[in-house]
């Protein structure tokens, strides 16, 4: 089903009116912002005009207030002397100054050195008492020995508004007698009238205050002698004016924006000041304004308008394009709509959306063909639960056409029992979880499957729909079974045999331990995992094994064998090594672990010894047998030749042993033959090793022997140890032996055989036997041997 193409406001109409905006805002902008610049320009120019003109009026002041200092000083130079001395005399001279004198000054006073009021140009003194002491200006004239234009002063017993201009008079001595005070009214003389034709424009004004900003002259005369920061606001910039600022700045009173100026008096500090209204001062700049903005209205409107037009015209193609794209998106027009002709931006959009579209149909149709042929089943479901793609494996499962669920919800599609599976997985995945399941399918118990469900997540977090993947994995569950079973098998195994198989990590880390560790070592195989191989077997047995562990590692096995002590009892185990090899194909990569066995030796090593002990010794009489005297005997030539020692070999033979068997069996002679060995030992040195050879031939191996007399004494002591009657079954028997001791010498060159060397003993028991047995004979090895007497036999 098509939807219905609904366009969104368009670029090229917004393009259009932006730009018309854009060039009816600047337009209208341009006019005003070139104005300002034109009225800051101008208003510097104004400024600096203005404190031109007030530092031109402020110099005529100064220049006033000097000549009125002057004046003062004329008078009080031309005093007659009989003034300073005559009151009466210096009110008449005053009179009469004050008539014809100066018209600047409204009255002359004088006052005495104290302060009193002494004469008056314009009234007698006396009628009202009057002092000067303590005020400023008649303080300072004293201190400065020179006439002062005082501050704005107001008559106590008047009220006044007055400047005084004082001079002092000096007697013969220099010293100041008097200080004559001339008055200039303020309310009627003004300061200003003369300089008023420098006032700015036809409303601006000039005013003149003290330094400390109470007003002497202003075109308000009501506010003479009132502080210029009173309730009627202050002028700007006046704060900064008391404190010494002078030029001009413009700021704005309670009477509107105006240009204010401001410079000082050289001769008393003085402020003079001009304020101009920037509503004169700007007013042809006004005009020019207003005309300004009216052309360029109607010029931004005629702007505007054509920019608007120019661009809608200009992306007249853009939107044709997207019209054509909107239109292939949803499905209604085939690409070729698109302007791919063009050779200008337009057509290389064109061509790019071509291309991208190809490119994305020719993805979806290979995702599509993936998606089909994959051996699973795979779905996507939005949050309405309804499908929105189904692949043909999900078709195949229920069985009917392609694409036949898409639009229909999960319930309808896989019927109530389908949907009531599936709904733990469904609500996970729209509360945006990962679910899982696996279990025995619904139309057939004997094959497994596997159910996923992925959200689908967007930007924002919120949960679009979720994807559905379906596997068939009876095979997969298959081999897990048989393969945990046959792991189980393993273990059985393992637990049961009598060795140690465990796996080591690279940190020498139990992995796991049979059964076998509780038996040996008193360790739980649930509590091995993790332990250190240092815990389990010791630190001892532990460090002895380390090389071992650490060759495995290197990749070779190997096998030692290692004793431990554990709950008790002493074992030697043979250990072996077999390393865990990981391969990627047929290299192998790294040795991740060790698997490890050890059997139990002891019994083995226990039977190892025994049989060493049965090689080595008789197993009749526990002495050495002829094995062991051969290694005794070739190690005592060997010494014998580095030591220059004497050897004797005792050659024993019990004598008619035969008729001792004969006569009461062999048993009786086997009691004969270890009663004879215990005898042999006991008439040796402990260090001299009897052995028997065979039968009833026995030797004894005699180190160190002095020489011949000694051998004979050893052989004498042998005979005698014999003659002594044998407590045997068949009761006590009288036994004799022959003995034949051959003495080695230690000399140069290569000891003699061992076989020489018992032939010689063999030839000396011999003789003796010929001797008539029951008797020693002793022979170096370079002598011939006979038999000896009857003595020898004795002894
Ligand atoms: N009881 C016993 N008899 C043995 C053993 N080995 C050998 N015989 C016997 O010891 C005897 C050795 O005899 P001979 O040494 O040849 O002769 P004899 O009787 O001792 O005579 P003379 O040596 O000439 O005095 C033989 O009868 C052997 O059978 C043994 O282990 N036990």
């Amino acid at each position: 089903m098509r939807r219905p193409i609904s366009l969104p406001t368009t670029l090229r109409s917004r393009l259009a009116g932006a730009v018309g905006v854009l060039v009816l805002g600047t337009t209208l902008l341009a006019g005003p912002l070139a104005l300002d610049v034109a009225e800051q320009d101008l208003r510097a120019v104004l400024g600096g005009q203005q404190y031109t003109m007030v530092s031109g009026a402020a110099a005529f002041l100064d220049d006033l207030l000097e000549a009125r200092l002057r004046e003062m000083a004329a008078l009080a130079a031309a005093l007659p002397a009989d003034a300073r001395r005559d009151p009466r005399r210096l009110q008449a001279w005053l009179a009469a100054r004050t008539a014809d004198g100066p018209d600047a000054f409204a009255d002359i006073s004088a006052f005495a050195r104290s302060g009193e009021l002494v004469a008056s140009g314009a009234a007698a003194p006396g009628v009202q008492p009057l002092s000067a002491a303590g005020r400023k200006y008649f303080e300072e004239t004293l201190v400065r020995g020179r006439g002062i234009v005082s501050d704005p002063l107001q008559n106590r017993l008047s009220g006044a508004k007055m400047v005084l201009v004082t001079a002092p008079v000096f007697n013969d001595h220099g010293e100041i007698v008097y200080v004559l005070a001339g008055r200039i009214d303020l309310q009627h003389a003004r300061f200003l009238r003369q300089v008023d034709a420098l006032r700015p424009g036809g409303t601006g004004y000039l005013f003149l205050m003290s330094a400390d900003g109470v007003l002497i002259d202003h075109p308000a005369r009501e506010r003479v002698m009132e502080h210029m920061d009173d309730k009627r606001g202050g002028q700007p910039g006046l704060q900064a004016a008391l404190r010494g600022f002078e030029g001009w700045l413009h700021g704005s009173d309670g009477t509107g924006p105006a240009i204010v100026t401001y410079k000082r008096l050289a001769t008393n500090g003085w402020i003079l000041g001009a304020h101009f209204p920037e509503t004169e001062a700007f007013a042809p700049l006004a005009r020019v304004r207003r005309t300004v903005l009216a052309v360029a209205g109607a010029l931004a409107l005629i702007a505007a308008t054509l920019a608007w037009w120019l661009v809608r015209r200009g992306l007249q193609p853009l939107d044709a394009l997207r019209r054509n794209v909107a239109a292939v998106r949803h499905g209604g027009a085939a690409t070729d709509v698109l302007a791919l002709g063009r050779h200008d931006e337009v057509g290389e959009l064109g061509r790019a959306f071509h291309d991208l579209v190809h490119a994305r149909e020719r993805a979806a149709a290979r995702m599509r063909a993936i998606a089909d042929n994959v051996p699973a089943v795979i779905a996507y479901v939005d949050r309405d639960e309804r499908f929105e793609f189904t692949n043909a494996g999900f078709d195949r499962m229920i069985g009917t056409d392609p694409d036949w669920a898409l639009g229909r919800t999960v319930r309808e599609a896989l019927g109530d029992a389908g949907y009531t599976r599936l709904e733990p997985l469904i609500r996970a995945a729209l509360r945006g979880e990962h679910g899982h399941v696996e279990d025995v399918r619904s139309d057939d118990a004997r094959r497994h499957q596997m159910i996923d469900t992925i959200p689908d997540v967007d930007a924002d977090g919120r949960v679009a729909g979720f994807f559905v993947l379906a596997m068939d994995i009876s095979e997969r569950k298959e081999a897990e079974l048989a393969q945990a079973a046959s792991e189980q098998r393993l273990r059985l195994i393992a637990d049961n045999l009598p060795v140690l198989i465990c796996y080591i990590d690279r940190n020498h880390r139990m992995g796991f331990g049979n059964a076998t560790f509780h038996a040996w070592l008193g360790l739980d195989p649930v509590h091995l995992p993790g332990m250190h191989l240092a815990e389990v077997l010791g630190k001892p047995a532990y460090d002895a094994a380390r090389p071992r562990l650490r060759q495995a590692f290197e990749g070779a096995g190997a096998t030692f064998e290692m004793p431990l002590q554990a709950l008790g009892r002493h074992r030697i185990l043979e250990w072996t090594f077999v390393p865990d090899v990981q391969a990627q194909g047929r290299v192998a990569v790294a040795v991740a672990g060790v698997y490890a066995l050890a059997h139990d030796m002891t019994r083995v090593k226990e039977a190892e010894s025994r049989l060493v002990q049965m090689a080595r010794f008789d197993s009749l009489t526990g002495i050495a047998n002829r094995r062991l005297f051969g290694e005794m005997l070739g190690q005592a030539l060997e010494r014998v030749r580095r030591q220059r020692q004497v050897l004797g070999v005792a050659y024993m033979d019990i004598d008619h042993f035969k008729t001792i068997n004969d006569t009461w069996g062999h048993g009786v002679g086997d009691e004969v033959l270890k009663e004879f060995a215990q005898r042999l030992a006991g008439c040796v040195r402990v260090t001299d090793t009897p052995a028997r050879l065979a039968g009833d031939e026995f030797v004894v191996l005699l180190e160190d022997v002095k020489g011949v007399e000694e051998a004979e004494r050893i052989g004498a002591k042998i005979v005698e140890a014999v003659r002594r009657p044998f407590a045997t079954g068949a009761g006590n028997l009288d036994v004799t032996a022959s003995v034949g001791i051959a003495l080695v010498h230690g000399v140069d060159g290569p000891p003699p055989t061992q076989d020489q060397v018992l032939g010689w003993a063999d030839t000396a028991l011999y003789a003796a036997k010929n001797g008539g047995r029951n008797r020693c004979v002793v022979r170096r090895e370079d002598e011939a041997v006979t038999p000896p007497g009857p003595q020898a036999r004795l002894r």
